[in-house]
C-alpha cells in the first residue's frame, strides 16, 4: 500500500534525477528503454507504490531481456538480469557505489556544514570522499581478534535473552528478534556505556530506521518527516553524551576507528554524533530480518528442524561438569554443514537485494551496451540469484542442502561446488562484499542453534502464514516484517531445567560463506 515514505520516494528520485540528469537522449548503443503502460509517469508511479522493490518486479516481468532501462523522467535506471553482464559491472571502475553513500551523510545524518560536506562527500559531488574511505576502511575491524572480541561480548549478552524467552508462553517473534539482536549488537558495538541500553532510545532508533524514506525525500521535512527528525535528534544527543563521558574507550574496534577518524579529521563532536546516528542500520537492518526468517524457515519445516537439532547436539553441544550446556560457535561453523547450508539457502531465498551502482561516466559494458553517465544500474538478486543457469532446474525450490559441498540431494543431483557466477548476492557483489557477514553469522546461528534445542515454537494462528512485509525499506535487503508474528513458545522437556552458555574459540569466527 502507498504510504508517506513511498510517496516521498518520488520526490527523492525527481530531485536527485533533476540534479544528475544531463538531458541526454537515447543512444542506439544503450540498452532498450522499456515503457510502462501509463506513458511518461508510469515508472515514477510504480516506484511511488512499490519503492525500490519496483526494480525487482520489472526484472521479473522483463526477464527475457538481459539488460533494459526504465526512464524515471530525470534519470534512467538500467536493470540487469544476466549474471554475465553483472560481471562486467563488477569489473568496471566507472560504475561505483561510492556516490550513493553521500545519501547517508546528506539525508540520514543531515549534515549541512559546508566544510564537513566538502570533506565527506564523494569526488563525483565535488568532495574529498572521506565518508567512502572510512566505510571501506572498516573491514579489518570485523575479522581476527576484533571479531573474536565482538563474538564474546555478543554471546554473553544473548544467553540471558534466549533464556528469558522460556518464561513467556507466547511472544511476537519478529519483535522479539528485533529487540534481542538490537540489544546484543548495540552492546557489542558501543560497549558497556552503550547509549541504546535505554529502551526509549532503541525504540527511537527503529522509528528513525522505518522512516528513512521521508528523510531522503526531504520534501517539507518539518511536516512530512517529523518522526525520524525527532528520533534523530534524540539519538544524536545520546551519542554526544556517550562521547563526552568517554564511552568510546570501551567500545568495539569499529566504533573506536570511526570515532578517532572522524574527530581526527577536524569534525566537531556534535557532527560526529549526527554521523553515527545511522551507524546501527549497518549491523541491525539486515541482521534482524535474517534472524527472524532463519527461525521461521527452520521451525516451519519439522523434518529439517529435527535434522538440525540432531546435528547441533552431536557436533556443537557439550555439557560441563556443573551441567551447563555449551554451544560452540566455532563448531557451528566447522562441524554443522547442514546448519550452515540451511542458513545460506534462507539468505538466498529471502533476500530482495538489488546492488546498485552510479554511472560516473559514459561506460560500455560487455563491449556492447552503453550506460550513460549520471544514471543508475541495478542488479536485482531475486531474478539473478534464482536463474536455472546458476542454480539448475531447482533454482526456485528451497533446498537446505544446496550449499553442502559434495552432497547430492533430491532436488540437486549435481555434486558441484555451489559457488557459481552471479549466484549469491546477499552479502553484496565483488568488489563490495559485506565485511560484517562473519559477525552476523555468529549472532544468528548462535541464536538459532540454542533456540532450536531449547524450544518448540508454533504460530498462535495455527498455520505458518507469512506476516506482512515491509517491502520499501531503504536500508534492508532481507525482507523486514511490518506486522506481528505471534508464536507459542514451549521449553522442550529434555532441556527444561538446563543452564545454557556459548563457547567462542579465538581465531574461529570467520564463516566459510559463499559470496558473489
Ligand atoms: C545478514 C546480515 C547482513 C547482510 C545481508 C548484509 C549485507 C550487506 C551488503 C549486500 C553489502 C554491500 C552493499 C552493496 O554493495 O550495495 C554490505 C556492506 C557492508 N556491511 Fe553488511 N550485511 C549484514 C550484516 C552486517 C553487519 C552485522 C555489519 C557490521 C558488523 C555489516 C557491515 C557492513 C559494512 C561496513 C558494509 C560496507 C562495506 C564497504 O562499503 O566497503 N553488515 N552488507
Amino acid at each position: 500500500m502507498l504510504d508517506l515514505s513511498q510517496a516521498l520516494l518520488l520526490g527523492l528520485v525527481a530531485a536527485a534525477g533533476y540534479i544528475m540528469y544531463r538531458g541526454s537522449r537515447h543512444d542506439p548503443r544503450e540498452p532498450p528503454i522499456l515503457s510502462n503502460r501509463i506513458p511518461i509517469v508510469g515508472h515514477m508511479l510504480g516506484m511511488m507504490w512499490y519503492g525500490v522493490g519496483y526494480w525487482t518486479m520489472q526484472a521479473k516481468q522483463k526477464a527475457s531481456y538481459s539488460i533494459f532501462g526504465i526512464d524515471l523522467l530525470f534519470t534512467k535506471i538500467y536493470i540487469i538480469t544476466s549474471p554475465e553482464l553483472m560481471q562486467s559491472v563488477q569489473r568496471s571502475k566507472s560504475l561505483s557505489l561510492d556516490p550513493l553513500l553521500d545519501l547517508a551523510v546528506l539525508r540520514f545524518s543531515g549534515i549541512t556544514n559546508k566544510q564537513t560536506l566538502d570533506l565527506m562527500l564523494d569526488a563525483s559531488s565535488g568532495g574529498q570522499g572521506f565518508a567512502q574511505k572510512l566505510m571501506h576502511a572498516l573491514a579489518p575491524t570485523m575479522i581476527g581478534k576484533s571479531l573474536d572480541q565482538m563474538n564474546i561480548r555478543m554471546v554473553r549478552f544473548m544467553t540471558p535473552l534466549i533464556d528469558e524467552l522460556g518464561d513467556k508462553s507466547s511472544v511476537d517473534l519478529y519483535k522479539w528478534c528485533r529487540d534481542a539482536i538490537t540489544d546484543a549488537s548495540n552492546d557489542t558495538m558501543f560497549g558497556p556505556m552503550n547509549p541504546f541500553k535505554d529502551k526509549e532510545l532503541s525504540d527511537a532508533f527503529w522509528d528513525y530506521e522505518n522512516n528513512l524514506g521521508a528523510l531522503v525525500a526531504n520534501a517539507l521535512p518539518w511536516l512530512t518527516a517529523r518522526k525520524p527528525l525527532k528520533a534523530r535528534e534524540k539519538i544524536a544527543a545520546a551519542i554526544l553524551k556517550y562521547h563526552q563521558s568517554g564511552g568510546v574507550e570501551q567500545a568495539s574496534e569499529l566504533v573506536k576507528l570511526r570515532h578517532t577518524s572522524i574527530l581526527g579529521a577536524g569534525i566537531s563532536p556534535e557532527e560526529y554524533a549526527l554521523l553515527e546516528t545511522p551507524l546501527p542500520t549497518g549491523f541491525l537492518s539486515n541482521t534482524v530480518p535474517a534472524a527472524f526468517w532463519s527461525l521461521y524457515d527452520i521451525y516451519c519445516r519439522p523434518e529439517l528442524l529435527n535434522d538440525l537439532r540432531k546435528e547441533v547436539e552431536l557436533n556443537a553441544l557439550s555439557i560441563r561438569t556443573n551441567g551447563t550446556h555449551i554451544i560452540d560457535i566455532g563448531a557451528l561453523r566447522g562441524r554443522c554443514p547442514l546448519l550452515l547450508s540451511t542458513f545460506q539457502e534462507i539468505l538466498r531465498t529471502r533476500t530482495m537485494s538489488s546492488p546498485t551502482r552510479y554511472v560516473t561516466q559514459d561506460t560500455l559494458i560487455a563491449d556492447k551496451y552503453l550506460l550513460k553517465a549520471a544514471s543508475l544500474v541495478t542488479m536485482p538478486s531475486i531474478e539473478m540469484g534464482k536463474q536455472p543457469e546458476v542454480w539448475g532446474e531447482t533454482a526456485n525450490v528451497f533446498d537446505a542442502q544446496r550449499f553442502m559441498k559434495g552432497v547430492a540431494s533430491e532436488t540437486r543431483p549435481s555434486e558441484r561446488e555451489p559457488r557459481r557466477l552471479g549466484g549469491f548476492m546477499t552479502f553484496g557483489v565483488s568488489p563490495t562484499i559485506c565485511p560484517g557477514r562473519h559477525f552476523a553469522s555468529s549472532e544468528i546461528l548462535g541464536m538459532v542453534a540454542t533456540m532450536i534445542l531449547q524450544y518448540d515454537i508454533s504460530p498462535v494462528c495455527g498455520t505458518w502464514e507469512e506476516p506482512e512485509k515491509f517491502l520499501s525499506s531503504l536500508v534492508s535487503i532481507m525482507t523486514p516484517v511490518r506486522g506481528a508474528f505471534p508464536v507459542n513458545v514451549k521449553r522442550r522437556r529434555q532441556y527444561e531445567d538446563t543452564k545454557w552458555d556459548f563457547h567462542v574459540e579465538e581465531g574461529k569466527g570467520q564463516f566459510p560463506l559463499v559470496i558473489g
